[in-house]
This record gives C-alpha cells, structure tokens and sequence, in this order.
C-alpha cells in the first residue's frame, strides 16, 4: 500500500468535497473515457486548470488527486494575481496507450456541457495536441496550438517561472541568483522537466536526472554531451537521496512525505511538480530540517500565466513580464515566513487566503464565455 493509501481515510463524498463548488463524473462508454473534473472556487471567475491523464490505481486515487490540484489551481490563480477560479480534471487512463481523439471530443463535449464555467488545456500525460481534438466540441480549451491562434504550450512559461524560483532560491541561500556552479536533481523529463534541465545545462550546472521514460533520459544526456555539460543518470527513488544543492520535482505529487524527508540531503526544493508535499506537516518537518521548500503552486504558476493571458487574446511579452514575477513574489514568501515563524506553504496559504478575502468583496459580474473561439468543428 502506498503512503499516500495508507495517510487517507475513508470518508462519505460529501465530506470529500466540502470544499468544492461542483464535481462532475464524465463516463462515456463509447470512447472509453472515465474522468473527473473538479471546481474548486469560482469567486474571482471561471475555472482555469488542466487536464492530467493517468492510470489511477483506483477511482477514489483519481478523486484525491483531482480535488487536490484544483484546490491548489484556486491558491494558484490567487498567488499569480488572474482573475479565474480553481479547477482541474483527471482522465483515468494510460497516456502512452488509451489515447484517441474521439476520447478526446468525449472530454471536450463534458467541458462544453459546463457552459463556460471550466476551462482546460495540458497537464501531465496530455499535450496540446490532444486538446485539438476536444476543441471540435468546445471553445473552453486553453494551450491551444499557436497555428490556431492559440499561445501554445504552456509548458513553456511553466518551465521559465521555475527557473525564476530556481533563482530566487539561490539568492536567499547563496547570496546570489547565478544558476551555474550548483547542481540539480531534477525528477521527470517531460514537458516542463525536460525544458528546465535544458536551461540549467546551458547555464553550466551539474544535473541528476531521472524519468521512467528512457527516450526522454537519451534526449537530455544527448544535449548535455552537446554542451559537454555534466549529467547524471540515476533510477527511481535514488534521485531523493543525491548529493545535489537542489531537488527539482517536476513528475507526480506527494513527493515530500515521511520516507523522502528521511533520504533528502538537499538545501532546498524547488520543482513544477502539483502538490509537492503529502501532507502540511511535511513542510514543517522540511522546516526543521534545513530544507528551504519553494511553494509549488507559486514556482509553477508560469503555465497559468500564460494560459489566462491567452483567454484575452495571446502576448507573449505580457506572459514574460507577468512570468517573472514570481522570482519577487517567492522572495516575499520566504521572508514572510521568516518573519512570521511559519513554513513556507503557510506563508503561501496566508498570502492567498488575505488576497481572496480582498477579492471577494468585489461585485463579481462573470457571464458565461463571450464568443466561439476556435471554429474548428467538422
Ligand atoms: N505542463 C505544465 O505547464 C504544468 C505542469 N505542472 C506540473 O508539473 C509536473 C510535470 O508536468 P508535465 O511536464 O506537463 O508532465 P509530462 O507528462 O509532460 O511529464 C512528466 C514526466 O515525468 C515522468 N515520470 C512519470 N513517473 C515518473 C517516475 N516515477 N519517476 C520519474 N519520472 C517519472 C514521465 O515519464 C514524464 O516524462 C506535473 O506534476 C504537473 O501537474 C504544473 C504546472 C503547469
Ligand atoms: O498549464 C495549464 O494549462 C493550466 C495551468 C495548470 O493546470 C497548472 O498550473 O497546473
């Protein structure tokens, strides 16, 4: 059983979902598609999150992590200041083989069926290609490819703002922001890792890498030899446990838990991976280690950036700009915490829940979504 069966009590679903504005199972039995989306909290405006694609071992597995990441989607949007709520969805399913395009249009019609009040695009498992297919049925699909008029792959901006918090972590523990001169122990080489270990190595650091996929191990030693930069392959839970400056999450969640605190030796953790830390108690537990913990929902709040900027109409240079603030908004988080005796999630979490106390007693005057998008329905 894994820790994270083992820390989760069985509940009724109501209680489940007490913090939750609305949960909607989508089943389609012709295309296959099991999925869950969650909205979380819609008071600064729609929905906004992604759409992982996973083989959950169970449905209950697939509920807890859809409820988890769009209750941080919500503390996301609030942390990077854009004017959506929190959501997220899961489709239960082997990315590698049980992807269709009509399981995709399946999705699309379930995201329709919501009326503009979630909004979706690429998470771990899908690409914005996939999402082509849901935008035949729906104009509520962001990342959308640049030749559709879309900003592309949020990865991109993902990848940007974790270096941002790469940087800004440096800085507080060793004076400086330079990225070369430490090394990285970077987990998952997918969308967001592989772009982030590819800036490191041009910025002349040392990595441990690891993924399960060995095409994505080849194509980061290839460029490392490329830039006859250093590169270290190392296999499953041996990247906790590195002598590395940095731990960088960039794969699946609850990486941060009772047995990886036991094996870390590194000053800090900084990663794009969705809801890092099993449990609240784990940030304390880091705190007392020596670990400095880069909240996960500020450092990875580039993709988000990026996506809402596109619901206005794509610009690039606005993402950067508005991207690079999370260099500034992480160093506050961590001097408040400093200041105020507390972790770095709970200054996080402060930090958020004041701004959505603001926020809220704004006359919120949503409709639902404007105009058909992206006409590209046969
Ligand atoms: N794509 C985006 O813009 C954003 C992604 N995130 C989060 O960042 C993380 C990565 O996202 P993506 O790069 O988009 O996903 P992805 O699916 O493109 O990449 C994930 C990578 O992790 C690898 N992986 C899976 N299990 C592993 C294991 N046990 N050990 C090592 N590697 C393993 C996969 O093979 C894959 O290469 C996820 O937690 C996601 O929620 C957060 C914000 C935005
Ligand atoms: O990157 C995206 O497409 C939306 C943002 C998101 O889902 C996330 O930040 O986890």
């Amino acid at each position: 059983m894994s820790t994270v069966t083992r820390q989760r009590k069985s509940v009724d679903i109501f209680t489940q979902i007490r913090e939750h504005e609305q949960v909607v199972f989508c089943n389609d039995e012709k295309t296959g598609l099991k999925a869950i989306i969650a909205i979380h909290n819609t008071t600064l405006g729609p929905a906004l999150g992604g759409c992982r694609m996973h083989l959950y071992a169970t449905v209950e597995d697939a509920l807890f992590d859809v409820l988890r990441l769009s209750k941080g989607m919500t503390y996301k949007c609030l942390a990077a200041d854009v004017d959506f709520g929190g959501g997220k969805a899961v489709i239960i399913g082997d990315p590698h083989k049980d992807k269709t395009p009509e399981l995709f249009r399946a999705f699309g019609q379930f995201v329709e069926s919501l009326n503009g009040r979630f909004y979706t695009g690429t998470d771990m498992g899908t690409t914005p290609d996939d999402f082509v297919h849901a935008m035949k049925e729906t104009n509520c699909i962001v990342g959308v490819p640049e030749e559709y008029g879309g900003s592309g792959d949020s990865s991109v901006s993902t990848a940007i703002g974790v270096v941002y918090g790469i940087k800004a972590t440096n800085k507080v523990i060793w004076g400086s922001d330079a990225l070369h001169g430490k090394t990285y122990a970077i987990q998952g080489l997918g969308k967001v890792g592989r772009k982030v270990a590819e800036r490191l190595l041009e910025e002349g650091a040392d990595l441990y890498v690891c993924d399960i996929n060995p095409t994505a191990i080849e194509a980061i030693v290839s460029y490392a030899k490329k830039l006859g930069a250093n590169v270290k392959v190392v296999q499953g839970t041996e990247i906790y446990g590195t002598d590395a400056d940095i731990f960088v999450p960039c794969a699946f969640g609850n990486v941060v838990n009772d047995d990886t605190i036991n094996v870390l030796k590194v000053k800090a953790i900084v990663g794009s991976a969705n809801n890092q830390l099993l449990d609240v108690r784990h940030g304390r537990m880091l705190k007392e280690k020596g670990i400095l913990y880069a909240p996960d929902y500020i450092v990875n709040a580039g993709g988000l950036i990026q996506v809402a900027d596109e619901l206005y109409g794509p610009n690039k240079e606005r993402v950067l700009q508005k991207t690079k603030t999370i260099y500034s908004t992480l160093l506050h988080i961590y001097s408040r915490a400093e200041a105020d005796h507390i972790t770095t999630i709970e200054a996080a979490n402060r930090f958020c829940e004041e701004r959505l106390q603001q926020r809220s007693r704004r006359n919120n005057f949503f409709t639902h979504h404007k105009r058909p998008k992206w006409d590209i329905r046969r």
